[in-house]
């Protein structure tokens, strides 16, 4: 599971310097809840190769009272769901009461703490930030948000053993009989290669049949959620236990259907009673998040009424980042005059053009009336993210398309395709290789993309298709590969060196 940070601290200390910095160009989701006058801010970020989950709090300074009050809840809650909180203090302001009441209360959550002075640009850091030493939180880690400066070092840190975990992996994986000899290919070595690399594509191959799908129902708070996997399950409704843990399990129910197996993650389900923060119980956008990254399929519920709101969109955007397949359902398509339904649909076109890959459902979950059709686009994305496709085939297709269309020059060289093959499932990666392929142009990157997707008919997830220069099928990969990639790495050179 994807870790969670949480930036916490009295405003204007430089958490939304910190967590844009953090989450760059990636997708922000803002969590606005009716009565609150802020927004939290959820992002995804990275450090190596770890991906975690951000979460700015926005705000708590200890004194809150009435609306405010319920804004410190939000930000608690946060807390509770975090693994680490980085709670920020500004070096130039100094000490504040306000930052005391927030280190008081840091105490009392007994969750992982480090203490961030930021601002420390072009002032004595040193002594500026030794005051803070008051609140009794131990080191203080000095930043520059703005800069920059000693995030790298704060967040290894922070995700100090989810890093450890992850290089120890790693290690155990190249340690494995490596001679560190590297391969020249020939055409004729090429040829066989990529038969072997076929083979063992085979002899591996994990029956995705087999599996049972996993299926994540996620949408914004009240777009009806629960309703629709009250009415999937219907009779069959599988007695749910309040899992002890966090508030960021969502519940895992098995269900069949069409004697096909899935796995309902139910993000909406579970409800736990008698507790203060009711609204942020009831939808939690860090378990949404690790939702999407634990489902195969998504399904994102909007709402009919309500429009695409920009929630619906980042939550799309995480959903295509995290490279699940998705199958979008448009409910509470009831009792819409016909007038209202051709808008809706407009605005849908309008809106949700770029993922025309992926199938639209109008459905009424009250009624049930579209609902039953949904599981078609669910396994059919799934087994679109999950077929196997032979290195020859791809190689084709790929060939196929430059017939088509030739690549351009580039510094006047005509950019050569030789071969493609998979790099992997969920969503699928096609890598092409060939000569100057990373200096291709975008438009013909999407030509080829969408070349794959029609011929493969691809319908309900995202393609990956990356670019290799040259000819050896792993040349220059290794950094890129996960540790599952890197073992079928090493095992395919001694297959092919046998030989
Ligand atoms: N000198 C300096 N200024 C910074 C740094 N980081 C943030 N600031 C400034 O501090 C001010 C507040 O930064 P924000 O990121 O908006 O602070 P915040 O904690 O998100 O504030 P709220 O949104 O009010 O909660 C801005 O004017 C930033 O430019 C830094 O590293 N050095
Ligand atoms: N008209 C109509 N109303 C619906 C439909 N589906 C759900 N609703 C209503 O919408 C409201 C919210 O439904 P929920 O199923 O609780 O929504 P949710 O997404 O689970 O909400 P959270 O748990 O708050 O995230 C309820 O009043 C439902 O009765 C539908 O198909 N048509």
């Amino acid at each position: 599971m994807m870790p969670v940070v949480a930036l916490v601290g009295r405003p204007n200390v430089g958490k939304s310097t910190l967590f844009n910095r953090l989450t760059r160009t990636r997708d922000a989701l803002v969590a606005d809840f009716p009565g609150l006058t802020r927004d939290r801010k959820y992002g995804q970020a990275k450090v190596g190769e770890l991906e975690f989950i951000v979460v700015d709090t926005g705000g708590i300074d200890g004194t809150e009272e009435g609306i405010e009050l319920k804004m410190a809840e939000q930000s608690l809650a946060a807390i509770d769901e975090a693994d680490v909180v980085l709670f920020m203090v500004d070096a130039r302001a100094g000490l504040t009461v306000a930052d005391e009441a927030i280190a008081n209360h840091l105490r009392r959550c007994q969750k992982k703490t480090l203490l961030v002075a930021n601002k420390t640009d072009g002032i004595d850091a040193d002594s500026a930030v030794s005051e803070f030493y008051l609140l009794g939180l131990g080191d203080i880690y000095q930043i520059a948000a703005a800069h920059g400066r000693g995030v790298l070092s704060l967040l290894e840190t922070a995700l100090a053993p989810q890093l450890e975990a992850l290089a120890a992996e790693r290690e155990a994986v190249e340690a494995e009989e490596d001679d560190g000899e590297e391969l020249e290919f020939d055409e004729q070595d090429l040829a066989e290669a990529m038969e072997a690399l076929d083979e063992l594509e085979e002899e591996e191959a994990t029956p995705f049949e087999d599996l049972p799908i996993k299926l994540a129902i996620v949408g914004r708070p009240n777009v009806g959620k629960s309703t629709l996997t009250n009415r999937i399950l219907g009779e069959e409704r599988v007695v749910v236990y309040d899992m002890p843990g966090t508030t960021r399990d969502s519940v895992y129910i098995p269900m069949q259907r069409d004697e096909r197996d899935f796995i309902l993650i139910d993000t909406a389900g579970v409800r736990r009673r008698g507790k203060v923060h009711e609204t942020v119980e009831k939808f939690s956008v860090i378990k949404t998040l690790q939702a999407i990254e634990d489902a195969n399929v998504v399904l994102l519920v909007l709402d009919a009424r309500e429009g695409i709101s920009d929630q619906d969109l980042s939550l799309l955007g995480f959903v295509l980042n995290a490279g699940r397949s998705i199958v979008l359902a448009v409910n509470k398509w009831d009792g819409l005059s016909q007038d209202v339904k051709d808008d809706i649909k407009r605005e849908l076109d309008r809106r949700l053009g770029f993922i025309d890959f992926a199938r639209l459902h109008f459905i009424s979950a009250l009624h049930g009336s579209g609902v039953g059709n949904l599981f078609g686009s669910v396994v059919e994305a799934y087994e679109s993210a999950t077929r196997r496709v032979n290195t020859s085939m791809l190689t084709r297709i790929m060939q196929m398309a430059q017939d088509d269309h030739q690549p351009p020059l580039v510094r006047g060289r005509r950019v050569k395709l030789k071969y493609a093959h998979a790099g992997g499932y969920n969503p699928p990666r096609i890598i092409v290789h060939g000569n100057q392929v990373k200096d291709l142009p975008d438009s013909y990157k999407r030509y080829l993309i969408n070349y794959f997707r029609r011929s493969l008919q691809i319908m309900g997830t995202p393609i990956r298709v990356e670019f290799q220069e040259g000819d050896n099928p792993y040349a220059g990969l290794k950094n890129k590969l996960t540790a599952t990639q890197l073992r079928k790495r090493k095992r395919l050179m001694k297959f092919i060196k046998k030989k």
